[in-house]
């Protein structure tokens, strides 16, 4: 069995493959202790392989590597950043700035979309989006804050928004809000929305009419309606990962 995991800067989403029946268990780890912990927990695992992608520090990265390996005895495979991959050429000046997760992205992407022009977003702790032709040529993108960090920022710069966030989950399409804390949901909801409505009118720009788009990350689903010819694929970073560190045996 393989497992997968995306190391992002709030939490550790994992997953564990088997050849023949697919995704077989996965989760969300919010430290290192509690991923291997989980892991451990189930007596029905049997890890042969990793592969990961980490967007945190190497000394972070490594260690997770060396815990894995000494726990479960195989050595985790890295995704390292490349100029081109199956046919996506990295569009950053310094192609080993660009972040991991989202070169990934965009290597599920541009295959789903079959070799085609796309964008993706992601729209997680930070939100991203890449611009990708139909010859592969990745044009860059953007990076903005997402839901938990402008809802954060507001609370730690303002002394009047106090709120509970966990008392109610941010909603799909909420209307003016008439308390603090449906008009900072709402709002950030709406910042979500506005950005995903301005990246599909640049796309047309820059990419003709003819593209996909791939939403992707822990709020997608929230602005999936801006662009009804959008695809929400919650895994897509795994997917990108399995192509970048193919596993044969
Ligand atoms: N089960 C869940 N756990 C955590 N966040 C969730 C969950 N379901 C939805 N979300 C939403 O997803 C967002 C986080 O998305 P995601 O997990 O894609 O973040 P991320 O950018 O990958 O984070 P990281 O910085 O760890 O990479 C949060 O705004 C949160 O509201
Ligand atoms: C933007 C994030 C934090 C999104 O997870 C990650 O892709 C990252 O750390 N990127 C490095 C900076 C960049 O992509 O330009
Ligand atoms: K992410």
């Amino acid at each position: 069995m393989i497992l997968e995991l995306d190391c992002g800067n709030s939490l550790i989403k994992w997953r564990v493959l088997s050849k023949i029946d697919g995704v077989v268990a996965s989760g969300i780890a919010h430290s290192d202790d509690e991923l291997l912990v989980t892991l451990e927990s189930y007596e029905s695992l049997s890890l042969s392989h990793g592969r990961l992608v980490s967007v945190r520090s190497d000394l972070e990265t490594t260690g997770l590597i060396e815990r894995l390996d000494s726990t479960f005895g195989f050595s985790c495979q890295q995704a390292k950043p490349v100029a081109s991959f199956l046919g996506v050429k990295n569009g950053y000046s310094d192609y080993e700035r660009l972040g991991m997760d989202r070169w990934l992205a965009l290597l599920g992407g541009f295959k789903l979309a079959g070799n085609k022009a796309c964008v993706v977003i992601d729209l997680g702790t930070a939100v991203t989006s890449d611009f990708v032709d139909q010859i592969g040529q990745h044009a860059g993108g953007f990076i903005c804050p997402g839901i938990p960090l402008m809802r954060r920022e507001l609370q730690t710069h303002t002394r009047r928004i106090r709120y509970n966030p966990e008392l109610e989950a941010t909603n799909g399409h909420p209307l003016p809000g008439r308390n603090t804390m449906h008009a900072v949901e709402g709002g950030c909801v709406y910042m979500l929305r506005g950005f995903v409505r301005t990246q599909y009118d640049l796309a047309l720009e820059l990419l003709g009419a003819d593209f996909a788009v791939f939403l992707t990350g822990g709020d997608a689903e929230l602005v999936k309606d801006v662009i009804p010819t959008s695809r929400v694929v919650p895994d897509l970073v795994f997917d990108g990962l399995a192509l970048a560190c193919p596993v044969d045996s």
